[in-house]
């Protein structure tokens, strides 16, 4: 290791172009700015049109420290991929989140990150993919609830109720069942309530960071002890069911057992499951939210979709069938390319390293980065890149993705060694309801005047109108 200087030398490093700011020390009005586009639905968009106009690689110092943003797909692979050890997620999320989730898969890296991984692996490898009669239930409910008549219906906030319904049944093995309203666990809504609002607590964290102590705020300490007794009874019923019958092999891989089998720490267990549930709880109900934000605004592509899968029955919808289906595939790719619910990711530097390009005046040079930076990227901008997606980026167009291979510049599930485990079983969740509601509806009819997307930006990317839709039975 050698020092920062002598690096940078020695490698040619150089810096990439700084975001302007009034106030060069602390970036107050850098921070003033940001707060501001959040507050107003322009998060997103502000920051990709910063990368418009200082370049695929920049720098800003908001409150005094260095954050490099870029959205260079080689920087990204460096970033994700090939030094991932030195950038990690614990500076970025733990002071926010840890009250929340406890340490985990998401909150942590080095051991604590691995040993998640390692244990959760296995569930999602072997999952109900392939089983889809857990995801049918729900969906059959999901699917009675949507009006017979010419009403208009909020999508958006039932495909909500649809995620967390299964992906409680797949994480704690007991679904909170708030499709079937009258018959909502009270302890499942308390715990949801307690959720959403210590949720809403991490997203002022984050955006406090290291001042976070000011907020005084009791309810989301309340909160969150809430949460882990609740999940403590889950975990100390898959404990029990371990012990008492430890050659047990489940047929469906339910998350909490599935886990029980590889430890007997109750407090890691319950902190491992706060994670996942945190990081899937509503995912892919956003991006089912995203998918149909767009097809509901294109009627020619829900035309073909229906075309694709005439005749098919939900008995043939198995995980290979609907990979099969290359329109249906293409929608859903071409709809988180340009929603993509996670739209930005930071990683703090932990090491000293440097980033391959973005440095200099032609941004061929490489950059230092020290610990205590932080790098960003915006998924957001790189899926609107016109040399890898062409010049309509703007435009919602399943037909593209027939030419195209984007690898490194499509990232809706992040990638390398912390890209999401659970990719496949989201995407078949996803393909899976659409596909029914294909063989349900002939038409899905746009109801919102507002035809442009209204970023909502909590701790996912979503519709701020929701999706609101007429919908025509077949
Ligand atoms: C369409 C739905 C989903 C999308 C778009 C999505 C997206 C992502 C992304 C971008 C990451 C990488 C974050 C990073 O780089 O730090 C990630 C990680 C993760 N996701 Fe997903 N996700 C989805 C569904 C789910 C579901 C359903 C679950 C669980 C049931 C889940 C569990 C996780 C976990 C545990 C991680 C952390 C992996 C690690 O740090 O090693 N995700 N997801």
């Amino acid at each position: 290791r050698i020092g920062a200087a002598r690096a940078s030398k020695r490698y040619g490093c150089a810096a990439p172009p700084r975001l302007p700011a009034k106030d060069p020390v602390f970036g107050i009005d850098t921070v003033r700015d940001s707060m501001r586009a959040a507050k107003e639905n322009r998060r997103i968009k502000t920051i990709y049109s910063q990368y418009q106009k200082y370049g695929r690689t920049f720098e800003s110092w908001p409150f005094g420290r260095r954050v490099v943003s870029t959205v260079d797909a080689r920087n990204i692979q460096f970033i994700l991929a090939t030094e991932h050890e030195k950038f990690g997620v614990g500076p970025v999320r733990e002071l926010a989140q840890v009250p929340m989730t406890g340490k985990g898969i998401i909150t942590s890296d080095g051991e604590v990150w691995r040993h998640g991984r390692d244990m959760i692996r296995p569930t999602f490898t072997r999952s109900q993919i392939n089983d889809p009669e857990m995801f049918d239930r729900h969906v059959g409910r999901f699917l009675a609830l949507l009006p017979n008549n010419d009403d208009t219906v909020d999508l958006k906030e039932l495909f909500d109720r649809l995620i967390l319904d299964s992906s409680s049944e797949f994480i704690f093995g007991e679904s909170m069942r708030s499709l079937l309203m009258n018959d909502c666990p009270i302890d499942s809504k308390t715990f949801l309530d307690s959720f959403s609002y210590a949720q809403k607590g991490v997203g002022a964290r984050v955006l406090m960071g290291k001042m976070s102590f000011v907020l005084r705020d009791h309810k989301f300490w309340e909160s969150c002890k809430l949460i882990r007794s609740y999940t403590q009874r889950h975990v100390d019923r898959a404990l029990a069911r371990r012990e008492k019958n430890p050659d047990e092999d489940q047929r469906k891989y339910i998350l909490v057992y599935e886990m029980a089998k590889e430890t007997t720490d109750r407090e890691a267990l319950c902190s491992q499951l706060l994670n996942v549930f945190f990081a899937g709880r509503d995912t892919p109900a956003v991006a089912l939210s995203n998918v149909f934000f767009c097809l509901a605004r294109h009627p020619e592509a829900w035309q073909k979709i229906r075309e694709e899968v005439a005749g098919v029955t939900k008995e043939d919808l198995t995980f290979e069938r609907l990979k099969s289906f290359r329109y249906v595939q293409h929608s859903i790719n071409e709809a988180l390319r340009i929603y993509p619910p996670v739209p930005n990711q930071s990683r703090g530097c932990l090491a000293q390293t440097m980033l391959p390009y973005g440095g200099g005046p032609d941004g061929s040079s490489p950059i230092l980065v020290k610990p205590g930076d932080t790098v960003s990227m915006s998924y957001f901008t790189m899926h609107r890149n016109p040399s890898v997606y062409g010049p309509d980026v703007e435009a919602f167009r399943p037909e593209r993705w027939k030419e195209i291979r984007p690898n490194w510049d499509y990232v809706p599930f992040g990638g390398g060694a912390r890209h999401c485990p659970a990719q496949q079983l989201a995407l078949f969740w996803v393909a899976y309801t659409v596909v029914r509601m294909a063989l349900e509806f002939k038409e899905v009819q746009n109801r919102d005047p507002v035809m442009e997307y209204v970023e909502s930006l909590k701790l996912n990317m979503e519709s701020g109108n929701g999706v609101k839709v007429g919908l025509v039975r077949a």
